[in-house]
């Protein structure tokens, strides 16, 4: 069985503005010691997803349906207590993109973590303090002993993520979900930290969840990818397939714009037109409208998950065996060459 198996979750704010259905019906599971990369362009629904998992949606935001089962057991039916006391920090611990909001700066970075510690294990506080620079050399920070000892503010922005890491190693969760923990990192101290994830799942066998808007990450890190898109994923299956052979046209999009060393930055080809209202989303498929191969049907049918392989996945009309045109497939564009098109 998966670590994290979620099914048709669906978390809805309601705002003065009308409802806004942040997530509506996302599948998708983690299992032991794996990757999965969330993916999708900002206002997808990724954050909201991962935060629904922990209760950590603030009114007017709440999750109104699904089943989130970690390690066989209910998430969803967990009181906020319980949540607090038994998952979140223990089970499942969380690295954020901002690591300055996560860190208090009137304490040590040691004492920080060694309060983590103390809180979740029976060492005394000089056992905790040893454990909390155990961790942050893990974590690759050097003089660990002495670094321990001095305040957020004295670490770079990729130390300070590092710490953060630590942070979250601390009880030795089964499951780290990271939002865009590199976003605000420059490429190289990003890519540093993509590698210490790569140390941590071999070392531990946490398995990640990785939410990025940045395809080029996911290829660094993910096993299996989720591509949301407005509250849905529409496409989820191994990183090799969904780069391969993407299925869903917005992930044939997507695949496009990935910058690799044969696929160089000319031909980076950024969606066109901007994501619709969560508060009144397209009939049928949700992706029709800036869809260049959606057909009719895609306004009046909800797209279910056709099935490419038994873990290839793709919510799009196109693959239903009774659609009697060719699957679509969109064509590599050159910007400025010479390719027919
Ligand atoms: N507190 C809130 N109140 C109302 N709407 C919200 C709230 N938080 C999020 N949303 C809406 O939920 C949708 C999903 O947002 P979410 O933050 O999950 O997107 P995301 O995919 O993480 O984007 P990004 O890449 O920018 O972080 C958006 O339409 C957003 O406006
Ligand atoms: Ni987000």
């Amino acid at each position: 069985m998966s670590l994290l198996e979620v099914s048709d979750l669906r978390t809805y704010f309601y705002t003065e503005g009308g409802i806004v259905q942040a997530v509506d019906g996302v599948d998708f599971s983690v299992n032991a010691g794996e990757t999965l990369g969330i993916v999708g362009e900002s206002g997808a629904g990724k954050s909201v997803t991962v935060r629904s998992l922990l209760g950590l949606i603030d009114p007017p935001g709440t999750v109104v349906d699904g089943t989130i089962t970690f390690d066989g057991q209910d998430l969803h039916s967990l009181t906020e207590s319980e949540l607090r006391r038994e998952i979140r920090g223990s089970e499942i611990s969380f690295v954020f993109q901002d690591p300055m909001s996560a860190l208090n700066p009137v304490y040590t970075v040691g004492s920080q973590i060694a309060e983590v510690v103390e809180h979740h294990t029976d060492r005394t506080a000089t056992e905790a303090w040893d454990r909390a620079v155990e961790l942050l050399d893990d974590v690759g920070i050097p003089d660990a002993a002495v670094r321990a000892d001095q305040y957020p503010h004295e670490f770079s922005g990729g130390m300070r993520q590092r710490v953060l890491i630590a942070m979250a190693l601390s009880c030795n969760p089964k499951l780290i979900i990271a939002d865009e923990p590199t976003t605000a990192l420059d490429v190289t101290i990003q890519a540093q930290i993509l590698d210490l994830f790569e140390e941590i799942q071999d070392r531990y066998n946490t398995g990640l969840i990785y939410v990025t808007h940045d395809l080029g990450v996911v290829r660094e890190v993910c096993d299996r990818v989720a591509v949301m898109y407005l509250g849905e994923v529409v496409e989820r299956g191994r990183y090799e397939d969904l780069f391969n052979d993407p299925k869903h046209p917005y992930t044939q999009m997507l695949m496009r714009s990935v910058v690799t060393p044969d696929r160089p930055v000319s031909s980076l080809d950024p969606i066109e037109g901007a994501m619709p209202s969560a508060v009144d989303p397209p009939s049928g498929c949700r992706f029709r409208t800036r869809c260049p191969v959606a057909i009719d049907d895609c306004s009046t049918i909800e797209p279910p998950d056709y099935a490419v392989t038994s873990d290839h996945a793709a919510a799009c009309l196109l693959y239903d065996d009774d659609f009697a045109g060719d699957p679509p497939v969109l064509h590599e564009r050159t910007t400025g060459g010479g390719r027919d098109e």
